[in-house]
């Protein structure tokens, strides 16, 4: 920080610990230097801004315990540098000082996350009493959260004693500590999103934010701003500045669900962002740094995406340092009949009138021998199904869905083979033929995703899918 962005308050009197870090903004340097002085008497590490820049500059640049800001200050407000501390460091207080004439908007900060405010005149130290109050309240938040994170670490919530499944949480407890980026690969309803969720619990980033966003859920034209924020007026129906999830992440971990949806221009500005480390908001000239861990989802082949030229190769090896490979349940079904105790407890507990206390044997052959396609979301749903519509104690066969119970849902790759091929041997042509179309239904109809699933192009699936000639 340069000196005359922040100046240097009095050394703090040493009280056994570090002193905490207070930083004051107040464009009048008389009392700026006033409070920084009484504050350093009262034993804290205190520095002052006198501009919005250089408070923004100090904030980049130094973590502030607490920061004590006016409203009023050339190049923004108080209000705008209350949101950018608490995404910088959701856990820092902020206090405001205010005039009797600004009472109102002190009131609306608080409202936004500020700790207390005082009015100006006002004697340091009853400011220092409030400092020294919230930094009490945040240690003691702190500890909670601490202590909530001991009881219920999120990976033990996870079900899998499966082989497949303790190699992931393996792999997962590892790499949970470090910032690099994750990639979790796997199909859909494999239980990605809970995994995401716990790497952040598992990670020393737990008490800041963990932020989702599902990049096929948003229309492409609003992911940008979502991600990177956006200033007032950056495009008609923007009335108000927003943050974005990115500075809202600042300090915690960022979800990028169905990254393999992203477009190409936003995965280029990601890249970029994962590149330098800073977002620059929509619509405006300045860029801001961030300190966010990326764990990206998704279940799609990435690498069959970038060879067909759907997705950037360069933001593959961005996010692919650590990838972690979620099997489908069909390849661990020794995880099934837990799962589907969890999820009968579970279903037993949203509806109490249920009367549906276990799974018969029948039962549980028919859902150990079930591909599932749908991977865990679908047997959470069979499971809420029978829960609801099983009149007595014990389900039994006829209570499970039909496709369940059908010959072709039982997860037998050489019958999968079989039904495609029968006995005959045939020609390769009829081969790509038969598979492409079977691929083709597998996934729904979806052309783009059969292409990627197979790794060929458009116009190679629709050659395949043609009957050969002759
Ligand atoms: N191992 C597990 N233990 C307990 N619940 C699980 C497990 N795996 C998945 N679930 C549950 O199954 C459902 C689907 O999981 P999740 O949403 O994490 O899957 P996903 O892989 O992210 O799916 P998609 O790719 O469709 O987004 C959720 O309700 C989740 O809580």
């Amino acid at each position: 920080m340069p000196r005359e962005a922040a100046q240097e308050g009095q050394a703090a009197r040493e009280t056994g610990g570090p002193a905490p870090r207070v930083l004051v903004v107040d464009d009048q340097r008389a009392m700026a230097e006033m409070v920084t002085d009484g504050l350093a008497d009262h034993g804290f590490d205190a520095r002052f801004a006198l501009t919005a820049e250089e408070a923004t500059l100090a904030i980049d640049e130094r973590n502030y315990d607490v920061l004590v800001t006016d409203l009023r200050i050339p190049g923004t407000d108080g209000l705008e540098l209350l949101a950018l501390s608490r995404a910088k460091s959701p856990a820092s207080p902020v206090i405001v000082m205010t005039a009797f004439s600004a009472v109102d908007t002190a009131i609306e900060s608080i409202r936004r996350g500020a700790y207390h405010y005082v009015t100006k005149p006002f004697r340091v130290e009853e400011l220092a009493l409030f400092i020294r109050r919230a930094l009490e309240e945040s240690a003691l938040r702190h500890e909670a959260r601490a202590l909530r994170k001991a009881l219920r670490s999120t990976l033990d919530n996870v079900i899998g004693d499966s082989a497949a499944m303790r190699e992931v949480f393996d792999l997962i407890r590892r790499v949970a500590d470090s910032s690099a980026p994750v990639l979790l690969l796997g199909e859909t309803g494999t239980g990605k999103s809970l995994l995401a969720r716990a790497i952040h619990v598992e990670s020393a980033r737990s008490a800041a934010p963990f932020v989702t966003v599902n990049c096929s859920a948003i229309p492409e034209n609003l992911l940008e701003s979502e991600l990177f924020g956006h200033v007032r007026g950056a495009f008609t129906g923007a009335t108000d500045a927003r943050l974005g999830l990115f500075a809202e992440a600042n300090g915690g971990t960022l979800f990028l669900d169905e990254i393999g949806e992203m477009s190409l221009p936003l995965q280029a500005k990601l890249l970029h962002v994962l590149e330098v480390g800073r977002v620059r908001p929509v619509g405006s000239d300045k860029d801001r740094k961030v300190d966010v861990r990326i764990v990206a989802a998704t279940n799609r082949h990435l690498r069959s995406s970038v060879a067909a030229g759907l997705f950037r190769e360069d933001l593959l090896y961005r996010l692919d340092v650590i990838a972690v490979d979620v099997p489908p349940l069909r390849r661990r079904k020794e995880d099934i009949p837990r799962l589907a105790a969890h999820f009968l407890a579970a279903a037993q507990s949203r509806h109490p009138k249920a009367t549906l206390r276990r799974l018969s044997r029948d039962v549980m052959d028919a859902l150990l021998a079930y591909a599932w396609p749908g991977n865990v979301r679908e047997l959470e749903h069979v499971i809420e199904r029978i829960t609801l519509l099983c009149p007595g104690e014990q389900a039994a066969l006829a209570d499970l869905p039909k496709n369940l119970t059908s010959p072709a849902g039982a997860a037998n790759p050489a019958r999968a083979a079989d039904m495609a091929f029968g006995d005959e041997v045939l020609p390769i042509r009829e081969i790509q033929r038969r598979y492409a179309s079977w691929a083709l239904q597998k996934l729904g109809g979806a052309k783009m995703a059969t292409c990627e699933a197979l790794g060929i192009d458009s116009k190679t699936l629709a050659k395949w899918l043609k009957e050969p000639e002759g």
